[in-house]
Parts: structure tokens; C-alpha cells; sequence
């Protein structure tokens, strides 16, 4: 890089911004690290701090070392980048936009003719022309004359961060037809998949439809498990044998669909107070999810009331420690309503102060409970061995959620396997 080369601000410093932050640093861009959490600035700016994929772990300490300084101010760059939260807000049905207005206004203090803002941020459509824009004109800057405002969402996968940050393809899109050059050169220095172009809220929409329809697909596979379960029909081997077709790609069945993306994306596709009836009726499927295995289990243990229950896994997802919107919850607090006597917890990723319940080893989980139910797909989970199970517990049952253990060795070893 030359002395000529642009400097970067990235504002907010959390799955998605730091990544960016270090991918830009180590393709030798000067960046700053920007985060309002003053704790979180002290963490990274030590070093004391574990992100859970190694290989992002390594990479973030390399630019952390040259190329990324963590500031407490905002800096003047010819690059701003946000990357700030956007939850949804169930009791006022919208997303809460005011994390984006909050990193606009510190942007628009630092802003410069000739500078260039993005969001990545996971936005309603129309954010960045509208909301966005007003608040980064209020620096008496124009969107369409004097900077560039543009939209690049990131569809990073977590547990695959640093892969599918270089890898995946990217879309730039801008507001009041301002130029995507600047933005697309930045891009395609790290990237190496294709980057096009769009307006802004085209990209926005786009962001939106890729997570509503893995939403939609997943509440498929979700519905064809109950319905193979009516039949007495292994869901499993069922979809397997459909998806041989050259055209079928039916997803896994599950627990539910939990992280702080797939559940709540698609509800930014809200329009009118209306959210599409497919994108509804998946969300309802998936949420549905829980009960399914709440019926399966009482379907196999004569009474919940008063039944000991181990929740093998709390996580959203296997491999990662991320517990928010996490079916496992759900089920754990639905088992306690129904009277189920004692819950073990156990996970092998999460903490128990992430969570308001106490965590056990697997073993301690597994003593004397009459079932234990395999909620996330850690890999761990994989290589189980039914003798653990069978030496601990007082009862048979396993409901094991995302089909991860052998049916057949299982039933063998004594246990009453259910599989959804
Ligand atoms: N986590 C993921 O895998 C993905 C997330 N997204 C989207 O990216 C956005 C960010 O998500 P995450 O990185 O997961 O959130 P996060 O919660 O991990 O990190 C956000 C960070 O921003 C900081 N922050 C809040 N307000 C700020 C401000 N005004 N200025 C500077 N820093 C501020 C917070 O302290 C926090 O460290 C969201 O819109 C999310 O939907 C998109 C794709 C993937
Ligand atoms: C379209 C898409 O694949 N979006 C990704 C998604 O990341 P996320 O980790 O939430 O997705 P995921 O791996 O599908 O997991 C979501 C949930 O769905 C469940 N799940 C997933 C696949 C499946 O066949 N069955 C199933 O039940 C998972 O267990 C999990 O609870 O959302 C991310 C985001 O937007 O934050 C996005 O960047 C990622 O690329």
C-alpha cells in the first residue's frame, strides 16, 4: 500500500465489525476500530479476548498488531464503516434503527467533502436512502453531491466467519446514483468473489430475501418432520431420498430456528404492518419447532410432571456459543411450566452467566433423568457413546433433535430413541 492509500473507520466492533476491521488492516488499509463499549475497546486493545473460530482469532491479534488501532473517538477517514446492531422491537413491531441514527451522527461529525459512508447493517429496506441519509445530512454534507452514501451487507456465516468474509460475493449499492467505483475498489481488494452493484435498497432487500428464504426452506424441511412423524415415516431417510432428485434440496429438520438473523430478519420485510404470508407461516413453523419436541418427548415419558429432563446443548447452532433466540431455551423454560421436576443444562461452548440457568457437564446432566434431549448439533454430540447414557440415567429416552446419533446402535444399547 501507498501512502496514498485510503484510511478506514469502522464503527462497532462486534461479529460482523470486527472481522471487517481486521480483513481491511491485514490488506494493508490503515484502519480504526471504533465501539461505543468502552469495556470491549479495553478487551481488544489488550489482547484479552477469545473468538471461538481460531482461524478469526489469529487473524483479528495479527491486525490488532499492525494495522488496526482501537480508538475511543471516532477519526476522520476517507471510509466509515457501520456496523452497528438493528434489533427488532416485538412490542413496537419495527426495527430498532436507533443504533444506525446513534454511529450516523458520530459519522457525521467526522465527515468530509469527498468521504464515503457504508452500512452493513442488516436494514429494512430504504434505510440507508431515508433514515440514514437525513442524519448524515444534518453535517450539512449532501448524500448526492458532496460524499458517497452506500449500502453493502454482510452475509457472513458465524462458525465460517473468515472464509466466507474473502470469499462470498458482495453487492454495493448507493444512494442518489452516486458512484459504486470507490466502493467496489475497496471490496475487491479482499474479496474474492464477484461484487456487484445496485442501489442501495435493492442491496438492502436483497440481504433480506437470501436470510427469508433460508428461513423458508428450513420450515419446510420442518414441516415434512411432523408430517413423516403422522405417517410413522423416518423424516431423516425420507429426505434423503428426495433430495437424490436433481432438483430437490430439502434442508435438516430441527429443534427451531434460533440466532439473532434468520428469526428476525425476515420480519423486517414488514411492510404496512404486513409481513408476506410464506415468510409469516415459515416464521410460525419454525417457532413451532419447540413444541414438537415438547410433544415427542411426552409422548415417550408417561408424565412430565414430576420427570427429571436433560437439555443436551443451548446454543442456536453447533459449534458456537451465540444462545440468542435459541430453541433450547424455549424448551427449557416450557418443560419447567409443565412441571418437569428437574432440567439439566449442558453445553459445551456456552457459559453459565450468558444464560439464567446453571450448567452441568454432560455427565452430571445425565444422572438419574428419565430423558435427555439433543437440542444443538455441536460436533461433540457426534461421537457420543450410548454406554454414557445408560450408566447415568434412571430412564430410556432420547429425543434427539437433529438426528445426529445411530438409531439402530442406540436402540440396541437400550435406549428408546426418537428422532424429530
Ligand atoms: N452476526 C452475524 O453473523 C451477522 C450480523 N449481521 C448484521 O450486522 C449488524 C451487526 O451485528 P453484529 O456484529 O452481530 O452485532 P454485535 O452486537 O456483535 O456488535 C455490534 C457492536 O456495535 C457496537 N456499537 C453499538 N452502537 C454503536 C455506535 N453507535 N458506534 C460504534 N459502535 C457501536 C456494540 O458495542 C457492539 O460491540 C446487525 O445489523 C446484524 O443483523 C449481518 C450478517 C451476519
Ligand atoms: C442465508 C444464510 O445462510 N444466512 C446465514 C445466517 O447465519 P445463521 O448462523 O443464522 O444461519 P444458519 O446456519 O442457517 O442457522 C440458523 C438456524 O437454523 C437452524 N437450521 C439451519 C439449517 C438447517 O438445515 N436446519 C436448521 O434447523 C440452525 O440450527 C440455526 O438454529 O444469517 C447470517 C446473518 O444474516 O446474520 C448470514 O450472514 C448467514 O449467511
Amino acid at each position: 500500500m501507498t501512502e496514498t492509500e485510503p484510511r478506514i473507520c469502522v464503527h462497532g466492533l462486534g461479529y460482523v465489525g470486527l472481522p471487517m476491521a481486521a480483513v481491511l488492516a491485514n490488506s494493508g488499509y490503515e484502519v480504526y476500530g471504533f465501539d461505543v463499549d468502552p469495556a470491549h475497546r479495553s478487551d481488544l486493545t489488550e489482547g484479552s479476548f477469545d473468538l471461538e473460530e481460531p482461524d478469526l482469532d489469529r487473524f483479528v491479534r495479527r491486525a490488532l498488531e499492525d494495522g488496526l488501532t482501537i480508538v475511543s473517538q471516532p477519526q476522520e477517514a476517507e471510509f466509515h464503516i457501520i456496523c452497528v446492531p438493528t434489533p427488532y422491537d416485538k412490542d413496537l413491531d419495527r426495527t430498532d434503527l436507533s443504533y444506525v441514527e446513534a454511529a450516523g451522527k458520530t459519522v457525521a461529525e467526522q465527515l468530509r467533502e469527498g468521504d464515503t459512508v457504508i452500512l452493513s447493517s442488516t436494514v429494512p429496506p430504504g434505510t440507508t436512502a431515508g433514515r440514514l441519509r437525513e442524519v448524515l445530512e444534518e453535517s450539512g454534507l449532501s448524500a448526492s453531491e458532496d460524499i458517497t452514501l452506500g449500502y453493502s451487507p454482510e452475509t457472513v456465516l458465524p462458525g465460517n466467519t473468515l472464509t466466507e468474509l474473502r470469499e462470498n460475493d458482495r453487492i454495493i449499492g448507493t444512494v442518489a446514483g452516486g458512484p459504486t467505483d470507490r466502493i467496489v475498489a475497496l471490496y475487491d481488494s479482499f474479496v474474492s468473489g464477484d461484487v456487484r452493484t445496485a442501489d442501495a435498497t435493492t442491496a438492502e432487500f436483497v440481504k433480506l430475501i437470501q436470510n427469508a428464504y433460508r428461513d423458508t426452506n428450513i420450515a419446510f424441511a420442518n414441516e415434512i418432520a411432523k408430517l413423516a412423524h403422522e405417517f410413522e415415516i423416518d423424516s431423516r431417510e425420507a429426505i434423503a431420498m428426495a433430495n437424490e432428485h436433481p432438483r430437490v434440496e430439502i434442508l435438516r429438520p430441527g429443534p427451531g430456528v434460533g440466532g439473532h438473523c434468520i428469526p428476525i430478519d425476515p420480519l423486517f420485510l414488514n411492510h404496512g404492518n404486513d409481513i408476506p404470508m410464506l415468510i409469516e407461516t415459515a416464521r410460525r413453523v419454525n417457532d413451532g419447532m419447540p413444541e414438537f419436541v415438547i410433544k415427542l418427548l411426552s409422548a415417550a415419558l408417561s408424565d412430565l410432571e414430576g420427570s427429571r429432563v436433560a437439555l443436551l446443548g443451548v446454543a442456536y447452532k453447533g459449534g458456537v456459543s451465540d444462545v440468542r433466540e435459541t430453541p433450547s431455551l424455549v424448551i427449557a423454560e416450557e418443560l419447567l411450566e409443565r412441571g418437569v421436576d428437574e432440567l439439566r443444562l449442558t453445553d459445551p461452548y456456552v457459559e453459565s452467566d450468558d444464560i439464567d440457568y446453571e450448567l452441568s457437564s454432560l455427565e452430571e446432566s445425565l444422572n438419574d433423568v428419565d430423558a435427555a434431549v439433543l437440542v444443538t448439533d455441536h460436533p461433540e454430540y457426534g461421537a457420543l457413546s450410548p454406554k454414557t447414557f445408560v450408566d447415568r440415567m434412571r430412564g430410556n429416552v432420547i429425543i434427539d433433535t437433529r438426528a445426529m446419533l445411530d438409531e439402530d446402535r442406540w436402540e440396541t444399547a437400550g435406549i428408546n430413541m426418537y428422532q424429530v
